[in-house]
């Protein structure tokens, strides 16, 4: 187990560049199954769950290349559907979420795919039913072995259908557009999750041949299409980890800018960081955050406390909120956080606590935070990082502390984060990896 130990109280300056968006990768990547023919994906982040599911492709046939530091190309020629039985499969596709999405791209193209309960973050139930209802909607046959958690889906031809999802789910709305994109006739998925990866993946696939339309709405249309041919792909800075560096800055009073943002991708991310309180300026597709020794959470009009809740897009991600959540602990006001989507991700604010933040949990999917306006400096404190944001938010609380604080199991950190304490130390953090703690 890998740990950090951090030195609070040492401000960031400097410039700093986000790494390729971690859930795009993992769709695209998956995308790449779709297609014999050579596709180049750029801006890969070295992260642990993207090397992972790269090295399960390489595993299953696909002729990976490597020809820069952050470029790949794929070339899935043929599959080796035997070592999707194998022990070995079954083990590596489990520790991630990302490999969910080999299924849908083996079933529009084979005929047939398998998956085991992929793994991810353990952030409360995260049910696959979306997926599998959808590719049973196009015609497939379904099958769930309770006893080893391993799930089958076959067919050919997949027929187009109109379909309402019952939640948008992204990874499902990506799984059911890449089974449909070579079903016969046309396919229509409403209340389709259009968060900005889903976007990147039909942009991918229409430069692949496919004809999607509706990109960017909840509802798509797809016309399905023989085959599919290779492409080029540009990944799009991670909008989480933008939003993880906003909240670092305004946390540990630093004055740093974070360099091509793509920020008409960034959607409300911005705007809810203002409503906090804190002050950035769009510089061109940086964004630029001064040195803030104050910020105030506004309250909403009619004077009540505000509440940050996270909703499918154009709503907030869920993937900020333990950022939002510890950048209140310092905001002069209070706030009301509300993670509507996971039951389980909120259970480490007891960590916060006992490093002197005011916040009351008042139940699993809500807490309320009571800002110090910086009159009271948490305390460091020894901690392990429960999943990637909680681990990234108890980051932030360490580098704005008072002392040392270690935070064990940071591999759940690296899943998500390129290279994160190098890169932080580069502007200034004090963090110690030390492996094998
Ligand atoms: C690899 C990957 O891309 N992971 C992301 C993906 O996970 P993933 O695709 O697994 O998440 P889903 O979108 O399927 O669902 C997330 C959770 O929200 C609930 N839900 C979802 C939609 C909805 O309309 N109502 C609702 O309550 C689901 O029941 C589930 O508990 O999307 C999540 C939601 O943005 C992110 O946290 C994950 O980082
Ligand atoms: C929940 C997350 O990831 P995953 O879905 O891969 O577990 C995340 O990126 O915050």
């Amino acid at each position: 187990m890998a740990t950090f130990e951090v030195e609070g109280g040492a401000p960031l300056h400097g410039e700093i560049t986000p790494q390729g968006a971690k859930n795009e990768a993992l769709q695209i990547l998956c995308a790449t199954l779709l297609t014999p023919e050579k596709v180049t994906v750029r801006n890969v982040p070295a992260i642990v769950d993207v090397l992972q599911l790269i090295e399960l492709l390489e595993k299953m046939g696909v002729k990976v290349g490597h020809p820069a530091e952050d470029t790949y190309t794929f070339e899935a020629r043929e599959i080796d559907f035997g070592y999707l039985q194998s022990e070995d499969y079954r083990k590596r596709a489990a520790r991630l979420r990302g490999s969910v999405m080999i299924i849908g791209p083996l079933l529009a193209r084979f005929g047939e795919g398998y998956i085991p309960k992929p793994g991810g973050d353990k952030i409360g139930r995260r049910r696959l039913d979306t997926h599998f209802i959808g590719f049973q909607k196009l015609g497939a046959r379904f099958d769930f072995d309770t006893g080893t958690c391993f799930y089958s889906v076959e067919g050919k031809p997949l027929r187009g259908c109109y379909m309402l999802l019952d939640e948008a789910s992204v990874t499902g709305t990506a799984n059911i557009v890449m089974a449909a994109v070579m079903a016969e006739g046309t396919t229509t998925i409403y209340n389709a999750a259009c968060e900005p990866y889903v976007q990147q993946l039909c942009r991918m696939l229409n430069r692949m041949g496919a004809r999607i339309s509706g990109i960017a709405s909840n509802l798509l249309t797809i016309e399905g299409v023989k085959e599919l041919h290779g492409t080029e792909h540009t990944l799009l800075p991670d909008m989480i980890e933008v939003g993880s560096f906003i909240g670092m800055a305004a946390m540990t009073q630093s004055e740093i800018t974070i360099k091509n943002v793509s920020f008409d991708n960034l959607g409300i991310i911005p705007a809810q960081f203002a409503r906090m309180g804190i002050r950035f300026e769009q510089r061109g597709d940086d964004i630029y955050i001064p040195r803030q020794d104050h910020y105030e959470i506004e309250s909403f009009i009619d004077g009540s406390i505000m509440t940050i809740a996270d909703a499918t897009w154009p709503g907030l991600t869920p993937d900020l909120l333990s950022v939002f959540l510890v950048v209140a602990t310092q905001a002069k006001g209070s706030v009301l956080i509300h993670q509507k989507m996971f039951e389980s991700r909120l259970f480490f604010v007891d960590k916060l606590i006992d490093m002197g933040a005011q916040i009351i949990l008042c139940d699993p999917h809500r807490a309320t935070v009571i800002g110090h306006d910086r009159k009271v400096r948490l305390r460091a404190t020894r901690m392990t990082s429960p999943d990637i944001r909680a681990g990234v938010a108890l980051l932030i609380a360490a580098m704005s502390a008072d002392g040392r604080s270690v935070i064990q199991n940071v591999e759940q950190i690296d899943r998500g984060y390129q290279n994160i304490d190098g890169r932080l130390n580069a502007l200034g953090a004090k963090i110690k990896r030390l492996d094998g703690c």
